[in-house]
C-alpha cells in the first residue's frame, strides 16, 4: 500500500500541471486562457478570490470557505508561476520562519 498524499504533494502535482497547462490551448485550457488574458488579469483574480474566501469564512459557511480556499490557492499558484516564482521559494520561506512568533518579528521590525 502506498502512503497517503501529504499536502505538499497535492501542490507539487498542481504546479507541474500549471507549468504544463500553460502551453496548452486556451481553448480548452483554463491555465493558458489567463495566462494569455496577462499578469494583471491573474492577480486579479488572486485578489476576487482573496475576497470571495472572507466573504465565505464570514458567512460561516464551511463548503463555501473550503471551495473558496481552493480557488484561492489555485490561482496564486498561477500567479507564482507566471511570475516565475518556484512553489519550493514559498515553502522555503514558510520552513525559515518556522519557530519565530509573528509578535516577535514584528516587534523586531518596528525597531528597525
Ligand atoms: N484547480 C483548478 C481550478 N480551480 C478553479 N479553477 C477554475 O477557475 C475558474 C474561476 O472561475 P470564476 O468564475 O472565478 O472565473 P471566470 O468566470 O472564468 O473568469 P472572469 O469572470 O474573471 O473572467 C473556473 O473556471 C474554475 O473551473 C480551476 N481550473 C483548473 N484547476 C487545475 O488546473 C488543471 C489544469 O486546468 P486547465 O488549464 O483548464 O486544463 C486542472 O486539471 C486542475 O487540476
Amino acid at each position: 500500500m502506498s502512503a497517503p498524499d501529504t499536502p505538499s504533494d497535492t501542490l507539487a502535482r498542481l504546479e507541474a500541471t500549471i507549468a504544463q497547462r500553460r502551453q496548452a490551448d486556451p481553448s480548452s485550457s483554463y491555465v493558458a486562457r489567463l495566462n494569455a488574458k496577462g499578469i494583471k488579469k491573474i492577480a486579479q483574480k488572486v485578489g476576487e478570490e482573496g475576497t470571495e474566501t472572507v466573504i465565505a469564512a464570514l458567512a460561516e459557511d464551511e463548503a463555501a470557505l473550503v471551495g473558496e480556499a481552493a480557488d484561492l490557492i489555485f490561482h496564486l499558484m498561477v500567479l507564482l508561476n507566471a511570475k516565475g516564482v518556484p512553489f519550493a521559494d514559498v515553502l522555503a520561506e514558510l520552513d525559515r520562519r518556522e519557530g519565530v512568533s509573528g509578535i516577535a518579528e514584528k516587534a523586531a521590525r518596528a525597531q528597525d
